[in-house]
């Protein structure tokens, strides 16, 4: 996931620089904030399908529960918006929170924004793991959200301030597989804590603490990045940081173009009033999209609350968390999957692919539970099988296609001047949606019924044509060209304005890669006040 500003730039300049110990310690970093989100992603479920949780913080549920497995339907079983909220409150405020880390991370840099959000992780894990109460568990996962909120925002872009220009892509899905790669720790710790009684679930969420502490210790440790102390005005010790993370001396050239890049980017006043003009309609229709349609996968149902779902169908307490570390598992491998095809197949082909493979196991579900949930209680064994199996295809879908593009894509799209705040929009839209499922997927499960199925299929088919009509691929396409994509688009086109001049000899540049014209393409952005790596 991303907050600040991942940028593939493909067709950016590369600088001399190692991968040194400063890159490899900021991995780490990156893992920590990523771990962490997954961690709280996937710990909510595992923790409310809990009778010791249950019984303290929402006995009515658990009534329910009680009375379900003996009598009723179980589809409504959880439907309950408090423990809706306990999942809920932490995407709502790590949504407020974006904003005050944006201006946090601006005017005083990355770091302190990273200690707020390792700060804020701990206090929340202490209330979390100590809560007495239902007010202290929501405070507990308020704090989390903050946290969420600051690390996504300052993380991301230390990453992506820090690594030399050929990992940033790489480092953009980096994080991705961290957060499931945490959501596959969170299932397991569950599957582990759950036999402990009656507190196996403070262990759950107070184990939130390591990566939190990774984060808290690690932004104590590092070095503010070059770009930071360039925008605010210490340029000699920014020279000094850049020289320290790229292991030489030789920066003089990456520096400059720091230093212009600065100065271009205080030249735009108002990165929002400018990201609502008709001309960039098709990047913020495109950014936004995929975060609703990402969210409306249905993805997040599965992942907050596979454990109590697995439970609505019928599963035993340790065979619907067992059953949750293997789709945990699944969405781990496919990411990595991803990783290793999306420049190869392209963004396109996998995204339509996976429109396929997320459509079909989904009406399966609603068929089997449909046909084999008998008074809405118990699947027989060979269906319960085939959910889990069908569950799975559904996840390595999402996982090589809407989870790690839903971020990429969005990454590469924007133009300079609004690069910044593209993110932030795309980061406050996959949050609020994410709020969203959370505090709704209990109750239309209770309503829909096996429909909820058939609820995300459909989004699944609109996603499909959206990104077949409106998606254009975006594989291998340098950032300074992506105007051309806009403009042979058979909708974008009426966008993005006609050419004027500058444009026409951009595309004739980049059209024609040789050494003379490349000189031209660069003389023509210097003349536009535009960096080489634009
Ligand atoms: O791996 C699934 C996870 O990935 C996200 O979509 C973020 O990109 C989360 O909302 C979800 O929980």
């Amino acid at each position: 996931m991303a907050g600040g500003a991942f940028s593939v730039e493909k067709g950016g300049k590369e600088f001399r620089g190692k991968f040194t110990g400063y890159v490899l310690l900021s991995c780490i970093l990156a893992a920590s904030g990523g771990l962490m989100f997954g961690y709280d992603v996937g710990i909510s479920g595992g923790v409310t399908s809990m009778d010791d949780f249950l019984g303290k913080f929402f006995p009515v549920v658990l009534a329910k529960k009680r009375r379900a497995t003996a009598t009723e339907s179980s589809y409504c079983k959880y439907d309950n918006q408090g423990l809706q909220a306990f999942t809920s409150s932490l995407y709502i405020a790590g949504l407020v929170a974006t904003f005050a880390a944006s201006f946090v991370t601006r005017r005083f840099g990355r770091k302190p924004s990273m200690l707020t959000a390792g700060v804020f992780f701990l206090v929340g894990v202490v209330f979390n793991a100590a809560a007495m109460n239902l007010a202290m568990l929501i405070i507990g996962r308020i704090m989390l959200g903050c946290g969420v909120g600051f690390a996504n925002q300052a993380v991301p872009l230390y990453l992506s301030e820090i690594a030399p220009t050929r990992f940033r892509g790489g480092l953009n899905i980096l994080f991705q597989l961290n957060v499931t790669i945490g959501i596959l720790f969170a299932n397991l710790v569950n599957y582990g804590t759950q036999r402990i009684h009656p507190w196996g679930w403070r262990l759950s969420l107070g184990l939130a603490g390591i990566p939190a502490s990774l984060l808290a210790v690690g932004s104590l440790l590092l070095c503010e990045t070059a770009n930071s102390l360039i925008e605010r005005g210490h340029l000699e010790r920014g020279k000094a940081v850049l020289k320290k993370i790229r292991g030489t001396d030789d920066v003089d050239e990456e520096f400059e173009e720091m230093v212009e890049v600065s100065r271009i980017a205080k030249e735009i006043k108002h990165p929002f009033r400018n990201i609502i003009k008709r001309e960039h309609r098709p990047q913020l229709v495109i950014a936004i999209s995929l975060q609703v349609f990402q969210q409306f996968t249905g993805i997040n149902a599965i992942m907050f609350y596979a454990p109590v779902l697995f439970q609505t169908l019928g599963f035993k307490n340790d065979a619907s968390l067992y059953s949750a570390v293997i789709t945990g598992a699944v969405n781990v491998l496919s990411t990595v999957v991803s990783i290793l095809s999306v420049d190869k197949f392209g963004r396109r082909a996998l995204l339509l692919e996976a429109g396929f493979q997320m459509f079909i196991p989904q009406v399966l579900i609603a068929i089997l539970l449909a046909t084999g949930l008998h008074g809405g209680k118990q699947l027989s064994h060979p269906s319960a099988i085939i959910v889990v199996l069908m569950i799975c295809l559904f996840v390595s879908g999402f996982a090589w296609s809407w989870g790690p593009l839903g971020w990429l894509i969005p990454s590469e799209i924007f133009p300079l001047e609004i690069r910044s705040a593209g993110q932030s929009i795309t980061v406050c839209s996959n949050l609020f949606f994410t709020f969203v499922i959370a505090q709704s997927f209990l109750s239309m499960l209770c309503h829909f019924k096996y429909g909820i199925f058939l609820f995300f299929a459909g989004f699944v088919v609109i996603m499909t044509i959206f990104v077949y009509f409106l998606v254009p691929e975006t594989k291998g396409i340098p950032i300074e060209e992506m105007v051309f994509v806009w403009r042979k688009h058979w909708l974008w086109k009426r966008f993005v304005p006609a050419s004027d001049a500058k444009d026409v000899i951009l595309e004739v540049a980049a059209k024609h890669p040789d050494p003379d014209k490349d000189q031209q393409f660069n003389g023509i952005k210097h003349q536009n006040g535009l960096p080489q790596s634009y």
